[in-house]
């Protein structure tokens, strides 16, 4: 195989999505529209929330789908497609709509993130892309979310590339670690491509690679005398390595006048080392020295050398960060949720199983975040049918009664609050019409969100299960189609 030629993700797809498309095909559902929900159903690591991520990439996905003349071939190897299904592939585009929850927003389990209304082939042949774009990335900023929630102000960094699961792990993965909140890379091509900030310290090899540690701290400070980030773990950390990096500070950026620098510490006990290390600084003068750490960092590690005091300004954080080691499945699904009869009547679909966790909410709907406007805060979310809205349900005195879709009989009635709908049109007629925002907005439109949630929702253990409720209409269509099995 060619690895320099351009995959054609259109390909990426399972084979049964292509095995349906033909069936639809064939059984003249070519073009009934159907509406399908990309969804999870809980959030990984017991965590109370999800960052959503990757829009940017499946908008991207859907602007370039197509089928290759040699993708034909491929499938009319197989012998199992019609012919007039491969000339409908072969003039392929995306003609539908799509709706999605921007970038970096906090999402919750059972409510739609994305929403594709199209003829049965084109929706169907998404679900994959989608699905594995959503599912990874969403994961990657949710646990960057965390590790920075625990870090409390302080800088993290994501140092993962080595060890993420393949090359999109990477890119793609640093991408989402920036939406969840880390301020920068290792990964040089997540910088070139989006815009991620590169940067990094250096490995023991540069510091093994001199006659001795001095030189090699010298020699960095000499050629990057603005903010040089010296490593000192690589014989023994409080002997030789701290001593070494105040002796190279004092010889190449005192007599400059220069007063940022950094040290990295990469093994060992961080709470006692940190310390140690802050101390041997500040009394030298270095009070401005940065102390950055790594070492299979995560945010349960984090939050405890907080805890025991350690003198720590910045965190490198990879392999847990960019494998979501801890829980490493966001596990998103797609489910059709609806079609359009021949009168364009939208027929609500169920997914039925014994695991009620597993069925699902039938209908094209609505989605809105209910806000308090006197806290700001979050209060739930709330989701109704496409053909109604949170007004049309309101009580006479504007407040709206809403009830657990699961214990009906706990009801709650909201008052003084603001109805935000959150998904956004992306794709009308399959012509985009979103502005992507810039990777920096998304970044700070998801801190600028989580401030809308209640601490309770963002804790580690036990978070408060958040809300998301069903409007009436929709609780009658949901039951309606559970009692009557359609
Ligand atoms: N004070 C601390 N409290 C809790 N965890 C810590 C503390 N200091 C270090 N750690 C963590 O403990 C683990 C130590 O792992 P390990 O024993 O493999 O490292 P090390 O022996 O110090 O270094 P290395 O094996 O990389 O040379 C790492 O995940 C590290 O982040
Ligand atoms: O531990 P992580 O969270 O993945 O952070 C990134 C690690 O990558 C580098 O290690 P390297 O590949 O040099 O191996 P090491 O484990 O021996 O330090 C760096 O020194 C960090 O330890
Ligand atoms: O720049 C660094 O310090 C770095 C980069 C990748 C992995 N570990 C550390």
């Amino acid at each position: 195989m060619n690895t320099n030629k351009k995959l054609n993700m259109t390909m990426l797809c399972d084979f049964y999505e292509l095995t349906m498309g033909n069936g639809y095909f064939k059984a003249g559902y070519k073009d009934r529209i159907t509406h399908f929900d990309l969804f999870f159903r809980s959030v990984p690591d017991k965590g109370g929330y999800a960052i959503a991520a990757g829009l940017e990439q499946v908008i991207e996905y859907i602007q370039d789908l197509h089928f290759e003349p040699e993708d034909i071939e491929y499938l009319r190897s197989r012998k199992m497609f019609d012919e007039g299904f491969l000339d409908y592939l072969a003039n392929f585009k995306f003609t539908g709509d799509i709706f999605a929850v921007p970038e970096g927003t906090p999402v919750f389990p059972n409510e739609p993130i994305l929403t594709v209304r199209a003829p049965a082939i084109q929706s169907q042949l998404l679900e994959t892309y989608l699905l594995l774009t959503i599912n990874h990335q969403s994961l990657i900023a949710t646990k960057a979310n965390r590790i920075v929630r625990a870090a409390r102000g302080r800088t993290v960094l994501e140092f993962g590339s080595r060890r993420a699961q393949g090359s999109s792990g990477a890119i793609d993965g640093a991408r989402a670690a920036f939406i969840g909140g880390c301020k920068g890379t290792a990964c040089t091509i997540s910088d070139q491509l989006y815009g991620v900030p590169a940067g990094g310290t250096m490995a023991h090899a540069w510091v093994q690679t001199f006659d001795t540690q001095y030189d090699a701290f010298r020699a960095y400070c000499e050629i990057y005398p603005d903010n040089p980030v010296l490593l000192v773990d690589t014989y023994n950390t409080l002997k030789s390595g701290v001593p070494d990096a105040i002796r190279a500070f004092n010889d190449v950026l005192k007599p400059r006048g220069l007063t940022k620098c950094g040290i990295r510490l990469d093994s060992g006990d961080m709470a006692y080392l940190t310390r140690q290390a802050r101390q041997m600084l500040d009394e030298a003068g270095w009070t401005e020295c940065k102390i950055t750490v790594s070492n299979s960092l995560d945010e349960i590690i984090i939050q405890d050398l907080l805890i025991q005091g350690a003198q720590i300004d910045a965190f490198g954080v990879g392999e847990r960060l960019i494998t979501a080691r801890s829980e490493p499945v966001f596990g998103g699904v797609y489910k059709l949720v609806a079609y359009e009869d021949d009168e364009g009547n939208v027929v609500p679909k169920i997914k039925l199983s014994e695991n009620v966790s597993k069925i699902t909410t039938p209908q094209y709907k609505r989605v809105y975040r209910l806000f308090g406007n006197e806290t700001g805060k979050a209060i739930g979310d709330w989701l109704c049918t496409y053909d109604e809205d949170v007004k049309s349900n309101c009580n006479p005195d504007g407040s709206l009664t809403i009830f657990d879709p699961d214990a009906t009989w706990k009801k709650k009635t909201i008052n003084n609050f603001t109805a935000k709908e959150l998904q956004k049109p992306i794709f009308v007629g399959g012509r985009l019409v979103y502005d992507m925002p810039s990777l920096e907005e998304i970044q700070q439109y998801c801190a600028d969100q989580m401030e809308t949630m209640w601490d309770e929702v963002k804790r580690f253990d036990n978070p408060h299960n958040y809300y998301v409720d069903l409007s009436q209409k929709l609780w009658d269509i949901k039951y309606d189609l559970l009692t009557h099995n359609k």
